[in-house]
């Protein structure tokens, strides 16, 4: 990984697509340090809250929720919508980004440059790995919980969010093979999901039985993400599942928020991925064949 530093040499202008948990946080960030966004959103907002380290982080809306009242397209985007939204959330796209506009997508998985084709020209769009945790708040504000990070491919666009990012206190590092960071992140992701099929949350990875089948689990993703070209160790699983087990115990997760709130749920592109990619790889995943069909009935209603 690349930590990148020095000054800020970007002037554009920013819009923030979808300003929910993480959206807030990357919109508060760049507010902070001199450039509020403009901000495309479901849900009209005065402004946005982001309670950060004890502080409350106020950025000056309005969140626009009418396609026709976007001006010019802006010169970076950033996509922070959840992927179950992108189908409503592309007509943004369509006027917010030009044909020069790079689009930084801050959403989980690995197929956010495969998921804007057709839309945005692959070149310009650049796929984020989101560290950190951010929860919405009963009265529509964010909580950041852990300190902001992404990581970001080492290409041409991506100096674009770094150099937006710079002065900021969101850390920003780019990484030559992305694919493996963003197959560890996808790895950790998946195993979360196992907290929509308890209704729990961090604590649970203490238990034996849930931490020996998350680590059977992660065993089968590791097989896949290397057979997708992700160069990830054998200490991968275990590492990833002792982090989950050092959380707070009442951490959760976005996906488990969406099941709390009986929102549609990113179980496709979280866990259905291994799945699909097992299949296309020839590789049997029997603990998502069971997991995927679970997740996606929880993400399909309560009836
Ligand atoms: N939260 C977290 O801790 C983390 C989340 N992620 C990933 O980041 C992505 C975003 O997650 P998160 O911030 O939690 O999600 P949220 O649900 O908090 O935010 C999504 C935002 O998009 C808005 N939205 C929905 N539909 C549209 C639309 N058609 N047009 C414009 N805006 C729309 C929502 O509006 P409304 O307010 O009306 O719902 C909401 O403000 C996901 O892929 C998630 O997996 C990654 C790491 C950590
Ligand atoms: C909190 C975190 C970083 C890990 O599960 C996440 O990606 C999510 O909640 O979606």
């Amino acid at each position: 990984m690349q930590a990148v530093d020095g000054p800020s040499s970007f002037t554009g202008s920013v819009a923030v697509i979808g300003p929910g948990a993480i959206g807030t946080t990357i919109a508060a960030a760049l507010h902070e340090a001199g450039t509020t966004p403009r901000l495309y959103g479901r849900t009209a907002r005065e402004q946005l809250t982001l309670h950060r380290e004890s502080q409350d982080i106020v950025v000056p809306g309005p969140v626009i929720t009418d396609v026709s009242q976007v001006g010019q397209p802006a010169d970076l985007v950033f996509l922070a919508t959840k992927t179950t939204q992108l189908a409503a959330a592309a007509s943004w796209l369509d006027v917010v980004a030009g044909p020069h506009t790079v689009v930084c997508v801050l959403q989980n998985g690995i197929e956010q440059q495969a998921s804007l084709a057709g839309r945005i020209h692959e070149s310009r769009v650049v796929p984020a790995v989101v560290w950190f945790p951010a929860e919405t708040q009963p009265d529509g504000t964010v909580l950041l919980r852990g300190e902001a990070r992404l990581t970001l491919p080492d290409s041409p666009a991506a100096t674009t969010v770094v150099q937006a990012l710079r002065e900021t206190w969101c850390g920003v590092e780019t990484s030559r093979d992305f694919t493996s960071v963003a197959w560890r992140k996808l790895l950790q992701n998946a195993v979360a999901g196992l907290m929509v099929l308890t209704g729990r949350r961090a604590g649970m990875y203490r238990r034996e039985d849930i931490a020996s089948l998350a680590l059977s689990y992660l065993q089968e993703c590791l097989s896949i993400a290397r057979a997708d070209g992700a160069e990830l160790d054998d200490g991968a699983p275990l590492e990833i599942l002792t982090r989950l087990q050092a959380f707070p115990v009442d951490m959760g997760t976005s996906i488990l928020a969406d099941r709390e709130a009986g929102r549609p749920l990113e179980w496709d592109t979280r866990n259905g991925v291994v799945q699909r990619l097992g299949r296309r790889h020839g590789i049997p995943t029997p603990i998502s064949d069971v997991i995927v069909p679970l997740l996606a009935a929880a993400g399909d209603g309560s009836d």
